[in-house]
């Protein structure tokens, strides 16, 4: 039985979106934006496995831009993906891409200080016993640990920041505050947020002493359950095994998920893929994403440490390839753009990249995000609620 692997290279967007005039990094519009090819400027990218595949010549299709080094004639299924969705974030893309458009407008945090309103951060404080929360403002999460750090470990209280998107994070020291602590608070704030249409509450786990702090792996999103029934629930509905990778059990709320494989780094998630393709069951859906492009290049605004992530993750989309058989699809894609060269910290508003191998040679053309997730039910033989399968 066919088997299905949808893979999320988080913020690997190709430009072009229509709307991009509409979302904005520190006051300027998106327009223009382009992740992958204004990573490609900067030098040209050694991608030859994905490239084959379609995504130089899916770059073009989104943007009209010829992304410098990718240039091969596509052997691959290969499009571009247009999000409709009001929200560039995580879970919009996601749930999206999964065949469930996000029905509503989240709510989002000014970018004022503070920007939460008083009742919610004395609520807060209440929550975990402290006289007040530090930050309370717009913030790139590693400046913001940098600068109130110390003055977290002098009055344990939690530093609290937002940003463009649709979130509520805190940030706290894991030997200090205790990274159970701040679990419990998070999930917390997260029944006290998501009502309000707060898509995320996120646990911010760091460690070190001032001058030297650093995130640790244990991060956490506690997301709004999606509004419908995505790709993971139809298929386990209807009997099939189906594996998260990385932070789909986040995303989804643990909705419609079978078998949960979690990483402290992009390298231990790729080792998951890779056994995958030789594992997972016949008519399974494996669905994985792959944040550190987004998180640790992106949102630092590192061109070349993004670069090199990507020329890195071709080697593993190649290893991981090479193990399918007949009967198997892989679709890669992304959830939203992140160009590393744009203004700001926040996501970028872009047309995503579809690179499909197990397909044969097809131009999928311009498709939806919700038709992603119709090609995978599709190839697995089942019915889709929304979109339409661009497969062959
Ligand atoms: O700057 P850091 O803490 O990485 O936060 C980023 O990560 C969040 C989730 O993707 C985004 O909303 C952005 O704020
Ligand atoms: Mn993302
Ligand atoms: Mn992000």
């Amino acid at each position: 039985m066919s088997r299905a692997f949808l893979i999320v290279m988080d913020s690997v967007g190709a430009g072009g979106a229509p709307d991009a005039a509409d979302f904005f990094n520190d006051g300027r519009p998106d327009t223009g934006a382009n992740t992958l090819a204004h990573i490609a400027a900067s030098r040209p990218l050694v991608m030859p496995n994905l490239d084959q595949l379609g995504l130089g010549a899916a770059v073009h299709l989104a943007s009209g831009q010829r992304p410098a080094g990718l240039k091969a004639v596509p052997e691959g299924l290969w499009g571009a993906a247009t999000e409709a969705a009001s929200g560039k974030d995580t879970p919009s893309g996601h749930w999206e891409l999964a065949g469930v458009p996000v029905p509503w407008d989240w709510h989002y945090f000014p970018d004022t200080r503070p920007a939460f309103p008083a009742v919610l951060s004395a609520a807060v404080a209440r929550l975990t016993d402290t006289g007040g929360i530090l930050g309370n403002c717009h913030a790139s999460g590693t400046e913001i640990i940098a600068r109130l750090g110390e003055e977290h470990l002098r009055t344990g209280w939690p530093i609290c920041y937002t940003s463009a998107d649709s979130v509520f994070q805190i940030a706290a020291h894991e030997g200090v505050f205790g990274l159970q602590r701040l679990l419990d608070l998070c999930q917390g704030v997260a029944d006290l947020v998501h009502p309000m249409r707060v898509g995320r509450v996120i646990a911010r786990p760091f460690t070190g002493t001032p001058g030297r702090f650093t995130r640790t792996a244990n991060r956490r999103d506690f997301a709004i359950p999606p509004p419908g029934d995505t790709v993971l629930d139809i298929a386990q509905a209807a009997g099939r095994q189906t594996h998260a990778i990385g932070k789909i059990g986040d995303i989804f709320s643990g909705r419609g998920i079978g078998r949960l494989h979690k990483g402290a780094s992009d390298a231990d998630l790729a080792d998951h893929l890779i056994g995958l393709a030789d594992r997972a069951e016949p008519g399974s859906l494996t669905f994985a994403n792959f944040v550190e492009f987004d998180s640790l290049y992106g949102h630092r605004r590192d061109i070349d440490g993004y670069a090199k992530a990507l020329e890195w993750f071709d080697g593993v989309a190649g290893a991981f390839i090479a193990r399918l058989g007949p009967g198997d699809l892989a679709l890669f894609t992304a959830d939203h753009g992140n160009d590393p060269s744009w203004s700001g910290t926040d996501h970028t508003r872009e047309r995503v990249p579809v690179i499909g191998w197990g397909a044969g040679a097809h131009a999928a053309g311009l498709v939806d995000f919700v038709d992603v997730g119709a090609s995978v039910l599709d190839h697995l033989g089942l019915t889709p609620r929304k979109g339409v399968s661009f497969l062959p």
